[in-house]
């Protein structure tokens, strides 16, 4: 059955909820007094609509839908997850929660997006205050794997187990944060830092974008992929971490840094951050700098998929729990995806390599179909491709969803050939078509051979069935 969400609060981070959701197949209902959320949660859809199935080589469950309401009562009502993410008031958000327990059923999970109250701030005074935890996530929260999720000793073991199994279910990583701490643990980091960028700023050792250099072209990318402590444990060469503290953590204590001092933000202060920022990327609106983002996290993203490393690896291991069913038919659909921007090149389509790349996982498919699976390879046995001819019929965009239908043309003996066409999803169009043509082999001897008998009988049966349709 299709899972609902209420959204409570749908701005920058409650929209962000609700394309996660949506976008993973829940049913999604927001409720946000503001006459122009609608259009708000509609701009963040849209990026994530472009931007989260380019993650996945697979295509997304299909869309649940998405309701907006006036009351809260029919919000939250029977609703499975409950996120709030209403302005950052300790007050509003107890009279959210006083008011969202009236009516919603005792077992649902309310997620609060807070970015610094503790999660026994959030449950005093509630009538139960065992459903509250706090679900901190990281903005855009349809791209971001990570969600604080902070308990206190009043929540189920059994409540924070479900917790992290939807968060896991729609692509999250849950990081348990079991002892409960102001602004937790990532917003800690975040603020520490903010605060050493707005020195620099004020004393004006360096501009906006000067700052900005000196995370991307630097650590920042080695956060991306290690962290902290594993980046610094190889900054201190072959004697490792300790030696590393021991020569730079004397530092620490020098006047590097202004650390707990906070800059005071006088109004000066505010219009100079304000105009190097306008100056540093003013040529760019706030939707362009999203896409651009988010095109970028796509990319990084998807290089650590191929690495299987950090939040690379978490995708992977989320594709792997994304039902893709296959069937005889003819045609067999043997790929559904989005074309992800990286695979795009200079004449701004799709790569004449990424076409054979699709029909090669099309050929996986149909080999998964006939049971040359990957136990079945790894006993020794596959099939190479010896001959492929591709028509580039038009052209494939960034974006854009395709399936690719295939016909089994021949199979018998050690020969399996198969006709793919490439269509566009929203118009049928077809874009491409492989004639590829594959031997049955020995991965030992590298030479041609019959395939198990199991397998050869579905190779035919496949055939016979699609030459007779
Ligand atoms: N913006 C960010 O980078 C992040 C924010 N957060 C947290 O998420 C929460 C929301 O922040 P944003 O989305 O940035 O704020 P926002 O200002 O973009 O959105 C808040 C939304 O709540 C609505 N709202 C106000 N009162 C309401 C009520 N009584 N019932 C329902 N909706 C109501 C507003 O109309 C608005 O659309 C805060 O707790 C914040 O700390 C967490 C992570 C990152
Ligand atoms: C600025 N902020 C404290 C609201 C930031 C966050 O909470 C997390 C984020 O997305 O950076």
């Amino acid at each position: 059955m299709t899972k609902t969400a209420a959204i409570i609060g749908g701005g920058v981070i409650g929209g962000g909820w609700a394309a996660r959701f949506l976008l993973n197949g829940w049913d999604v209902r927001v409720f946000d007094p503001d006459p122009e959320a609608a259009r708000k949660i509609d701009a963040v859809l849209a990026n994530a609509r472009h931007a989260l199935p380019m993650l996945y080589d697979v295509a997304l469950p299909a869309e649940g839908h998405l309701t907006f309401h006036t009351t809260l009562s029919e919000t939250v009502m029977g609703a499975d997850w409950i996120q709030e993410s209403v302005p950052e008031r300790l007050d509003l958000k107890h009279k959210v929660f006083q008011a969202l327990q009236e009516h919603c059923d005792a077992g649902a999970i309310i997620g609060s997006s807070t970015s610094g109250f503790k999660p026994s701030e959030l449950q005093d005074g509630a009538a139960r205050p065992e459903q509250i935890v706090v679900t901190h996530p990281f903005n855009p929260v349809y791209l971001l794997p990570l969600i604080e999720l902070v308990t206190t000793e009043k929540n189920p073991p059994a409540l924070i187990t479900r917790a992290k199994d939807i968060l896991t279910s729609l692509g999250h990583f849950p990081l348990h944060v079991r002892r409960e701490i102001d602004a937790h643990i990532a917003d800690r980091f975040l603020e520490a830092v903010w605060r050493e960028a707005l020195w620099l700023v004020k004393d004006g050792i360096a501009t906006t974008e000067e700052i900005d250099n000196a995370i991307r072209y630097g650590f920042g990318l080695r956060w991306g992929q290690m962290g902290l402590f594993e980046t610094y444990r190889i900054a201190g060469g072959e004697a490792g971490m300790k030696h590393f503290i021991d020569q730079f953590g004397p530092c620490l204590s020098w006047p590097w840094t202004k650390l707990m001092d906070v800059p005071e933000l006088t109004d000066e202060l505010a219009q100079m951050i304000a105009d190097q920022s306008d100056a540093q990327s003013g040529h760019l609106s706030i939707r362009e700098l999203e896409r651009k983002r988010d095109n970028n996290l796509v990319a990084m993203l998807r290089a650590l998929r191929q690495q299987g490393n950090a939040a690379g690896r978490l995708i992977n291991q989320h594709q792997q729990t994304i039902k893709t069913t296959l069937t005889d038919g003819p045609p067999i659909t043997s790929a559904r995806r989005v074309i992800p921007a990286d695979w795009t090149d200079y004449n701004g389509h799709m790569n004449e390599g990424r076409f054979g790349q699709l029909f090669s996982d099309a050929a996986d498919a149909v080999m998964t179909l006939v049971g040359a699976d990957t136990a079945y390879i790894a006993g020794g046995l596959s099939y190479f491709t010896v001959e492929n001819t591709i028509s580039f019929l038009a052209e494939a965009h960034a974006g854009e969803h395709i399936r690719v239908e295939t016909r089994v043309t021949q199979g018998e003996g050690k020969k399996l050939r198969c006709f793919h066409e490439m269509k566009r999803e929203s118009d049928g169009a077809l874009l491409a078509t492989s004639d590829q043509f594959m031997l049955h082999v020995d991965l030992k001897s590298r030479k041609s051979c019959d395939p198990r008998a199991d397998v050869l009988a579905r190779v035919v049966a496949l055939a016979k069935k699609h030459k007779e349709a």
